[in-house]
């Protein structure tokens, strides 16, 4: 009975969090979560800001091509309204979205929805992006990811850099980013300098 009651098909509202660096599984492990709530017969959604075109304008889309489909939309407010009668709300890339996003997932589960939340901890800087630290604040459960450091095998902490460009947002893959350990950005940044 304790197994039935604590499986996918009868989780109270609920945030979850998955953040970490570029390659470290964000979206894999966001796409997983929402496949399992399917087979439980749940109603699901994702959704995703609409500038991500990266993949595909209307699937979330992993690094390994496993895809999902999903909504795009232009801010926060507009899940609170495509959401109606959904039991599990997923957002990938959330750190591109307002602070908005803050008390919308607090409203949804306060309502009784699962919501989980993939987006990067912090950008090519090492600052927190967006309203992802706001999100593992308040979440219920923070589901940190890491990637491999492309140098030296470690654990990565950050994504690093690999163009010329000082804007936050810049949509990229492997020849825009590398994960790397804290170590191996230290150095990669100060021969930048
Ligand atoms: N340096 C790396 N470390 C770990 N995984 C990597 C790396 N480079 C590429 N990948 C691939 O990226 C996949 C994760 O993709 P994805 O879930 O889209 O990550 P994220 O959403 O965090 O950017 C891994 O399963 C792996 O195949
Ligand atoms: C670090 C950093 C990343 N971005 C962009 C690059 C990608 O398009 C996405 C992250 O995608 P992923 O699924 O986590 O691999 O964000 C950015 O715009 N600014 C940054 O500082
Ligand atoms: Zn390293």
């Amino acid at each position: 009975m304790t197994e039935i009651l604590n499986g996918e098909a009868h989780r109270p509202g609920r945030i979850e969090v998955v953040c970490g660096s570029m390659f470290s599984g964000k979206t894999e492990e966001l796409i997983r979560r929402m496949k399992r709530a399917n087979f439980a017969r749940q109603k699901v959604e994702i959704f995703k800001p609409a500038i991500d075109t990266r993949y595909s304008e209307d699937n979330v889309v992993s690094h390994d091509q496993n895809s999902i489909r999903s909504t795009p939309i232009e801010s926060s407010g507009s899940i609170l309204l495509l959401a109606s009668d959904i039991d599990v709300v997923g957002i990938d890339e959330a750190q591109f979205l307002d602070n908005g996003l803050v008390e919308v997932c607090n409203e949804l589960a306060n309502r009784g929805v699962r919501v989980i939340v993939a987006g990067l901890d912090m950008d090519f800087k090492g600052v927190p992006f967006g309203p992802i630290p706001a999100l593992c604040a308040i979440a219920d459960e923070v589901t940190k990811v890491h990637a491999i450091c492309v140098k030296c095998g470690a654990l990565a902490y950050v994504s690093h850099r690999l163009v010329a460009n000082d804007k936050r947002v810049l949509l990229g893959e492997q020849d825009e980013y590398e994960p790397l350990c804290r170590d191996c950005y230290q150095k990669a940044i100060s021969q930048e300098k």
